[in-house]
């Protein structure tokens, strides 16, 4: 159960939040700021505290009493705080308890949920009326009082439902035609239980129900399910049920650092010990048995498959193994992957691989290693590094032990006896057999013949294929099958589900597969500088991730530094990533992946990440001078980001060709590859991917002639004011400072 935050005390208690936490300081309980989330103990102790204050008055006329207290800020509070005083209501209330039924559409997990969030609702009622009962019987006394100051006309009213329902809430006009009762009567109900409202008024499930059971009518609530939405319609599984299932594994790590070589090793020693015979089929995953048990490892190295499927929602890995080459030690892309799996909080096992090289150092990759914030076990922390050599197999064993091991602590469950649900692995369409997939069963059982929905796409499981190429006829939890049978060709990081008949899964593919037509691009709440305040306030941000990309990592560790010590109140600054050189499409899968914000710092972003930042409306900022990305970001916290002016990119030309002319200095033989230049641009040179300059153009011609602007695909002269150190191969940016409204 999510604990009470000292804001959301205080938004119950109607004070300010620096008012709980000074009273939890005088307590000597700790808390930082208003996020903190509150332990059970330090609520009672608040609740004492604030207490004494309505207790102190017990023989005050309770109408007095309530006037003079805040008014509770929740509509509920409001009405238990009525309740308390009206204890008629407080019965009532707890007649409808009992009878409120919530009814499911589809779905064990929405009814369930519903139930409880109905026993919290109700919780606090109950515990008035515990508290309170001394005072119901004094209330009783006077509640006919209350009821003759504010007479209900008498009139011939029609029958009383025995029964109301609902789908989320009903303005004042609905409940009152429900009800066969004038909206005015509702109106004045209401107002009695304190809360104002006019006809037109929504009202929420309690105040429904409180109402409701000023009539004693029932009330049942009528949840609605959206069957397109696959996470909503997967049922939890009861702890009895679940077993042991296989670790899933990840090979990351960098280039020519033995990735494939150690899964060709892998699979070649261990999936034919126990399978005489079997051929081996990259199917995208494969299972290998150690000592009678299982582990699957994901046949795609490299993290950037492992972050385009977290970023599209799926959590498929179990546990990463980061291999480095010990003759070459910890390299950018070992920290890049260091970086996705801690992102993804998926354990990491270090292998030290090509340990059979005459030059292999393992203590210097320990070392290395232990710089960011891995610290082998030998060293006192909690990493588990395995010596290997991928080449020879040697050590090869150990490091599977070492996966069961991890496998064993972290408890990986599933239940194999329902309907399986999983995540598409990879999938393409082949001539003669149509779409294929290669799905990860995660949990359940996949049978041949399962109607299902893999993304958005349907159909029935045709045949399954395992990694051996056998033909099988079910997978159970953590087994990778390819199947035939769908309908389209799904994506990686799908998901897929299995449904009780064809009908339905044909209709939720299809309805799937138009919304997503539908939505493609509309709207995606991605966090941005923009956003963010809002987000803030909506409690929806605590942490800000951040992935800084910059020019030399002088800057990027000033920059970071200097990022990380911004105080805001509510949210902190979190670096996920932090690396030099051009910001590249992995940078950008990762900001999906993490609602991250980039920052380049003196780097730009390469073509396949600036369109992916576009596609994925992921918030890049490109800055030089460290001062102002710390502003920006602390204005952004503050809610105080009102730049007038965005700078707007135009257009890039590249430099063919340089020509260096007495007196003019050099003049860059370009051709424009994008948008255009315009003679009053601002430009930028960079050079593979980093600033070199930034500054005016002096001169903009075509042949001899000077010009205001030149198009895409056409070929011209720059000149760049007070700048001459311009190369073949330089690109040249042009921009402009545009006026932007604030949203
Ligand atoms: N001596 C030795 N060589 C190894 C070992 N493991 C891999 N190699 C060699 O290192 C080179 C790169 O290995 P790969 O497995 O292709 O590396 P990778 O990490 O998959 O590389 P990319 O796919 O390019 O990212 C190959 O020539 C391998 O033969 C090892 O344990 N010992």
């Amino acid at each position: 159960m999510n604990k009470l935050r000292v804001y959301e005390y205080a938004k119950q208690q109607n004070v300010p939040s620096k008012d709980v936490i000074n009273k939890l300081k005088e307590m000597n309980i700790e808390v930082n700021n208003h996020m903190t989330a509150l332990e059970d103990s330090a609520v009672k102790k608040l609740n004492e505290s604030y207490k004494p204050k309505e207790e102190k008055k017990p023989n005050a006329g309770q109408k007095q009493a309530a006037d003079i207290q805040p008014k509770p800020s929740s509509t509920l509070e409001k009405y238990q705080a009525e309740a308390d005083e009206n204890t008629g209501s407080v019965k009532k209330t707890e007649k409808i308890q009992k009878k409120t039924v919530a009814k499911p559409v589809i779905g064990k997990k929405t009814a369930q949920e519903s139930q409880k969030k109905e026993s919290k609702v109700f919780k606090g009622n109950n515990n008035n009326n515990n508290n309170n009962r001394n005072r119901n019987n004094r209330n009783n006394k006077q509640r006919p009082q209350q009821r003759s100051s504010a007479p209900v006309p008498k009139r011939k009213e029609k029958e009383l439902p025995s029964k109301i329902t609902f789908t989320e809430s009903l303005t004042v006009a609905e409940l009152a035609k429900k009800l066969h009762r004038e909206p005015s009567e509702i109106i004045k109900k209401l107002f009695m239980l304190g809360v104002m409202a006019t006809i037109n008024q929504s009202l929420e499930k309690d105040a429904i129900e409180l109402v409701a059971g000023e009539y004693n009518v029932e009330v049942e609530e009528e949840i609605l399910v959206d069957i397109t939405d696959l996470e909503a319609l997967v049922t939890n599984d009861d702890e009895a049920n679940l077993i042991e299932r296989p670790s899933v594994v990840t090979i990351m790590g960098h280039v020519d650092h033995g990735k494939t070589t150690l899964l060709d090793s892998i699979r070649n020693t261990k999936v034919t010990e126990g399978e005489a015979g079997g051929i081996t089929q990259h199917i995208g995953a494969y299972q290998v048995a150690v000592n009678d048990k299982k582990i699957t490892f994901l046949d795609t190295p490299g993290h950037a498959a492992f972050t385009t499927m977290r970023a599209r929602g799926a959590k498929v890995t179990d546990i990463t193994i980061l291999v480095v080459a010990a003759d070459d030690g910890v390299m950018p892309q070992t920290i890049e992957a260091i970086n996705h799996a801690k992102a993804a909080e998926v354990p990491i096992i270090v292998a030290v691989n090509k340990m059979d090289k005459p030059a292999a150092n393992p203590d210097r990759v320990m070392q290395e290693l232990t710089e960011h914030g891995l610290v082998p076990e030998s060293w006192g922390g909690d990493t588990i590094f395995a010596p290997i050599s991928a080449k020879t197999g040697e050590g090869i064993d150990s490091l599977l032990e070492m996966i069961l091991l991890v496998g064993e602590v972290e408890e990986y469950k599933a239940n194999p006896n329902r309907k399986a649900v999983g995540t598409v692995i990879e999938a393409q369409l082949d001539k003669g057999r149509g779409s294929v997939a290669t799905l990860l069963v995660q949990n359940g059982n996949l049978k041949v013949g399962d109607p299902i929905v893999v993304g958005n796409s349907f159909g029935r499981v045709r045949a399954m294929v395992n990694d051996l190429g056998r033909r099988v006829k079910e997978a159970g939890p953590s087994t990778p099958v390819e199947i035939t049978g769908l309908n389209e060709v799904p994506q990686a990081g799908d998901r897929f589900i299995v449904f009780e008949d064809e009908k339905t899964a044909r209709q939720v593919g299809e309805a799937r597969a138009q919304i997503q037509l539908a939505s493609q691009r509309s709207e995606k709440s991605r966090v941005t500088l923009d956003t963010l305040f809002e987000q803030m306030q909506q409690g929806e941000m605590k942490e800000l991730n951040i992935i800084l990309k910059a020019d030399v990592q002088g800057s990027a560790e000033a920059l970071a530094a200097s990022l990380q010590k911004i105080e805001v109140e509510g949210a902190k600054i979190k670096i996920i990533h932090n690396g030099v050189g051009a910001i590249t499409e992995s940078d950008i899968i990762l900001a999906t992946a993490s609602n991250a914000i980039v920052i380049g710092f003196n780097v730009r972003p390469d073509v396949n990440a600036k369109r992916a930042a576009e596609s994925e409306n992921v918030d890049v900022r490109l800055h030089r001078i460290i001062y102002k990305v710390i502003e920006e970001i602390e204005a952004a916290m503050k809610g105080m980001l009102d730049p007038e002016f965005e700078e707007k990119i135009i257009g890039q030309a590249e430099v063919r060709t340089t020509f260096k002319v007495s007196k003019v200095g050099t003049i860059a033989g370009s051709y424009v590859t994008d948008g255009k230049i315009t003679r009053d641009s601002g430009i930028r040179l960079i050079r593979q991917g980093v600033v070199i300059f930034e500054g005016e153009i002096d001169a903009l011609k075509r042949f001899k002639d000077d010009v205001k602007e030149v198009a895409q695909n056409y070929e011209c002269g720059i000149t760049i004011k007070n700048f001459n150190d311009i190369k073949e191969g330089d690109v040249v940016e042009a921009f402009v400072m545009e006026e932007v409204e604030r949203k």
